[in-house]
C-alpha cells in the first residue's frame, strides 16, 4: 500500500483532488468495513496525501451514514499522521458572513444515531477531548488561510454537530445561538473523536454557506444555497491545502500537542484481561501499548 503523511476528507462539495502528482487510487478494507470510497493518494506541494470524499463520489451517504470509522482507520492505515476535514458549515454569528472561513476550537455534540468509539468487545479507552482540536494543526490552518489574502478567515469557534439530515427549526437554531455555539454542521462527529483515538493531529476547514435559518431577514438555509456558496469556498480550501502541506513538520514529535499520545495511559483494561483477537484487531491503534 502506498503511505501518505496528509489525509484530506473532503466534505459537501468536494471529491476530487485535482493538482495531486503521481497519483494512485486504493480501495482501503477495515475492520469497520469499507470506507466512504476509494482513496486517491498522490503528491501535493511535494508531500503525500490521501484523499477520501467524506460522502462518496456522487454524493452518496449522508451524514448520519457515513463510515467514519472505518474512513478514519483507512487513513491510520495509511500512515497518515495529519488529518483535514473540509467542511460546509451554517452560520450562527451575523460575522460569518457565507463564503468565510472557520478554524473552529470547540465542538458540541448533538448527535444522536452514531458509534463514537473504535474500543468495544474487551478494551476500554478514555482518552481526553477537552481540546477536540489540533491546536498545531489549526494553526497552520489559519495562517495559510490568512496568506490567501481574498478570504475572511475566523481564528476559532464552537462547531455544533447536529444529526440530521434535515436542517433545524428556527426553536433549535436560536437555541444554539443563545448557548454561545458559532457554526453549525452534520459531520465532525464522531469524526473528530475517532481521529483524537486514532493519535491523528485533526482539524477543519470550515466553509460558511449560509445563516442556517435564525437570521429573520434571510433566506433559511437550503441545498441551492449551500451549494452556491461552497463552489468558491471550496476553491479556497484547496490553496489552503496546497499551503499547509508545505508547513507541517516533518515528525510530530517535537510538537506541542497530545495528537501524538493521545491513548497513552488512557486504556483502563489489565492488559492481560484483553482476548488475543481484541488485540490482534486493535494492533493498528494501540498494539505499542497492550502487547
Ligand atoms: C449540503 S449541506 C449539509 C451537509 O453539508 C455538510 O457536510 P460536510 O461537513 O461533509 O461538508 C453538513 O455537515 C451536511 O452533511
Ligand atoms: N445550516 C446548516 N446546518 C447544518 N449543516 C450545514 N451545512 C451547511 N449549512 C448547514
Amino acid at each position: 500500500m502506498p503511505q501518505a503523511k496528509i489525509g484530506v476528507i473532503g466534505g459537501s462539495g468536494l471529491y476530487h483532488m485535482e493538482g495531486m502528482t503521481d497519483v494512485e487510487e486504493v480501495k482501503v478494507q477495515t475492520p469497520f468495513g469499507d470506507p466512504s470510497d476509494v482513496i486517491t493518494i498522490g503528491k501535493v506541494s511535494g508531500v503525500s496525501m490521501a484523499f477520501l470524499p467524506r460522502h462518496g463520489r456522487g454524493h452518496r451517504l449522508s451524514p448520519s451514514e457515513v463510515p467514519s470509522r472505518a474512513n478514519i482507520w483507512a487513513l491510520k492505515s495509511l500512515g497518515v499522521e495529519w488529518a483535514i476535514s473540509v467542511s460546509a458549515v451554517g452560520s450562527l454569528r451575523e460575522d460569518i458572513v457565507p463564503r468565510d472561513l472557520v478554524i473552529p476550537d470547540q465542538l458540541f455534540d448533538r448527535t444522536k444515531d452514531r458509534v463514537k468509539s473504535f474500543y468495544e468487545g474487551g478494551v476500554v479507552v478514555h482518552c481526553s477531548f477537552a481540546e477536540p482540536f489540533c491546536p498545531t494543526l489549526g494553526s497552520l490552518l489559519l495562517e495559510s488561510a490568512r496568506e490567501l489574502g481574498n478570504v475572511n478567515v475566523h481564528q476559532g469557534g464552537t462547531y455544533v454537530c447536529m444529526e440530521g439530515p434535515l436542517f433545524s427549526t428556527k426553536a433549535e437554531s436560536n437555541v444554539y445561538r443563545k448557548l454561545g455555539m458559532d457554526i453549525i454542521g452534520m459531520t465532525a462527529l464522531p469524526e473528530a473523536k475517532l481521529a483524537r483515538e486514532a493519535e491523528l493531529c485533526y482539524a477543519i476547514i470550515a466553509c460558511a454557506t449560509d445563516y442556517d435559518c435564525w437570521y429573520e431577514s434571510e433566506e433559511s438555509v437550503s441545498v441551492d444555497m449551500v451549494v452556491g456558496n461552497l463552489s468558491a469556498n471550496i476553491e479556497n480550501a484547496k490553496r489552503i491545502l496546497q499551503k499547509v502541506a508545505q508547513k507541517l513538520p516533518a515528525d510530530r514529535s517535537a510538537q506541542t500537542c497530545i495528537c501524538e499520545h493521545a491513548v497513552a495511559s488512557t486504556i483502563m483494561t489489565d492488559p492481560a484481561r484483553i482476548p488475543a483477537e481484541v488485540k490482534e484487531k486493535y494492533d493498528l491503534l494501540i498494539g505499542r501499548y497492550i502487547s
